[in-house]
């Protein structure tokens, strides 16, 4: 399930996060990179420090409210979340996220995400290119919006050839490891809120109610 989530980050956050992102510097993305990764990986990134962490700390909250995406993702463990940096030239070729990710505590990567923070008339290139059942698709989101993917896609970010691509990405390790499961809370979830506004509480709401609690009760890995 690849889905778009607008607005992620209201207008006030996404300016404060931009300012804090050009005062910031920016070392090569390398460092991060699998080994193999690290081969077609070209763009930069921020160390963790003070103002990387005030600028984690919006995202984050801004993660923790979007209802959206907590249904979506079901999150258990989101990794520390990076701020990428593309100037022209950069890219980063296709690639598969590392399955397993951190060193004291291991983090599942279930699904990837991208928060553009960039305005897309703002630089030329920079899209995400996922390699789906469907052929390759094509994103370049408004900035403050979110993408998330499976991590187990090929995908890549292409040549920014003017101007410059801020990104912020991070990885899901979800409640529901198994994609298929996930959506289908998703569909229920989606569907008894759908009848709730239609309906308010009726019968076949409550049956929905209990269907989705006792699939999550029976598919949640914690
Ligand atoms: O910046 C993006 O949209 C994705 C970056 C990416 O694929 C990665 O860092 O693994
Ligand atoms: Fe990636």
């Amino acid at each position: 399930m690849i889905i778009c989530i607008d607005n992620i980050l209201n207008s006030e956050e996404l300016k404060l996060i931009h300012s804090k992102l050009t005062n910031s510097e920016f070392r090569d993305g390398k460092e991060t990179a699998g080994w193999y990764a690290k081969e077609v990986k070209n763009n930069l990134q921020l160390p963790s420090n003070e103002l990387t962490e005030e600028m984690r700390s919006i995202v984050m909250q801004a993660l923790q409210r979007n209802r959206l995406f907590q249904a979506a993702v079901r999150p258990k463990i989101i990794r520390p979340i990076i701020f990428s940096r593309y100037e022209p030239g950069m890219y980063y070729g296709y690639h598969t996220d590392n399955a397993l990710m951190g060193n004291q505590v291991l983090t599942r990567s279930d699904i990837s995400l991208t928060l553009f923070l960039s305005s897309p008339s703002s630089y030329v290139g920079g899209e995400l290119m996922i390699d789906t059942s469907l052929g390759e698709q094509v994103f370049k989101l408004e900035a403050g919006s979110m993408i998330v993917y499976p991590s187990s896609t090929l995908h890549q970010v292409t040549t920014v050839t003017k101007g410059t691509r801020f990104a912020a990405i991070s990885w899901v390790q979800s409640i529901i490891r198994d994609p298929g499961e996930r959506e289908i809370l998703f569909d229920l979830e989606t569907a008894r809120e759908a009848l709730f506004q239609k309906h308010g509480i009726t019968p076949e709401f409550d049956l929905i109610c209990k269907t989705h609690a006792n699939l999550l009760r029976k598919w949640a890995d914690i």
